[in-house]
């Protein structure tokens, strides 16, 4: 095992990433709106958010599981991988937004993007034994780690191989999700809220596993609710962050520097929600995804905007643009907080 050793540079490159359900009547939801967003190899990046902001559904766009209704735009280009062209001979990478369902089955899902879920013990068959049905990816996806491997890699028990799913505790269950989705080795991992429901040890101990599978080599996204396990984790590890509010990424970054500076008001509104930091929630609601405002989504909370008083000494006047601007290794829309 380890196709992805020590491995660095873009996994997979998102570019203007649009995605949209029409609903009967006529309807839109904008689940994402021109998402840019980069997977590097040997970096975990974190990507933050309220409720309904459509975080899950770029895991969705990037692995072809989008329903029916949805209409998609943009790139989402997987980079060769690690050791070359590799799958299909591909030079110039694969475009996993317009790969076809038997590319996206054959060489793509579980084989290089292994998806984790949340709950990941409930998709294992309930009659047949964790060992069993690690064997069992493994000898489906080509992979060349034993069952006993990947439960070491995964931080799970060996002795959980023998054990049927509904036998496992809910952070087993978990690791034995993480060890189904590593049998492919892939060398690009979605965890997409996987320490939903776990305690907070539980949390730690997975979050510490993901940081551990992208220092080697794999680039890692993890969707998450939970700000505080990204900031212990951001505080020693390889970690980026990228915020997203209202189907668009607001600010990105490496973690450390953004929980210590927060550019965009939503980011500092998040940090500043947490306990031991200012503990006040964000005053208001996200728009409805089928009713947003032109301009700025953020700007009916925003403590920056045009309503509210001038801009504050040190504080760059608002916008009320979204789009997204790179300065240096982050990039940010609006930014009132940001650079001068
Ligand atoms: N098939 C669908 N048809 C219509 N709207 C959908 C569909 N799937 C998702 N949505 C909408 O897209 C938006 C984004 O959903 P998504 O599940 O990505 O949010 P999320 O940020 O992952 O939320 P959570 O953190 O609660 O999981 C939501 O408003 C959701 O209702």
């Amino acid at each position: 095992m380890n196709a992805v050793n020590g491995a660095s540079g873009t996994a997979l490159v998102v570019t203007g990433l649009d995605v949209r359900f029409r609903l009967r009547g006529g309807r839109v939801v904008r689940a994402a709106t021109d998402v840019d967003v980069t997977l590097r190899r040997g970096r975990l990046l974190a990507l933050v958010g309220e409720s309904g902001c459509g975080k899950s559904v770029l895991t969705e766009a990037l692995t072809g599981l989008l329903p029916g209704n949805a209409e998609v735009r943009g790139s989402a280009v997987l980079e060769p991988g690690p050791d070359g062209p590799g799958d299909g001979g591909r030079a110039e990478g694969l475009d996993l937004l317009t790969a076809s369902e038997a590319e996206l089955r054959d060489t793509v899902r579980g084989r290089r993007v292994g998806l984790v879920g949340q709950s990941a013990g409930t998709f294992l068959t309930p009659t047949r034994t964790v060992g069993a049905q690690l064997r069992e990816a493994v000898r489906f996806l080509g992979g060349t780690a034993t069952a006993e491997e990947l439960a070491a890699r995964a931080g799970l028990p060996t002795s959980a191989l023998d054990d049927y799913p509904h036998e496992l505790s809910g952070g087993t269950a978990q690791r034995a999700g993480l060890a189904v989705a590593l049998a492919g080795d892939p060398e690009v991992l979605l965890a997409d809220e996987p320490t939903a429901g776990l305690d907070r040890p539980l949390v730690d101990r997975t979050t510490d596993l993901l940081v551990d599978l992208a220092r080697e080599g794999r680039a890692v996204l993890l969707i998450t609710h939970d700000l505080r396990a990204v900031q212990r984790i951001a505080a020693t590890g390889p970690v980026d962050l990228a915020v997203m509010y209202a189907s668009r990424i607001v600010e990105t970054g490496p973690a450390a520097e953004v929980f210590a500076h927060p550019w965009h008001p939503y980011t500092d509104g998040l940090i500043g929600a947490l306990p031991g930091e200012r503990f006040e929630p964000i005053p208001g609601h996200p728009p409805e995804l089928s009713d947003l405002p032109s301009g700025c989504p953020f700007r009916p909370r925003c403590p920056h905007a045009p309503v509210a008083a001038p801009a504050p000494a040190g504080h760059r006047p608002c916008t009320d643009d979204p789009t997204l601007v790179s300065h240096g290794g982050r990039a940010v829309a609006c930014a009132p907080g940001g650079p001068a």
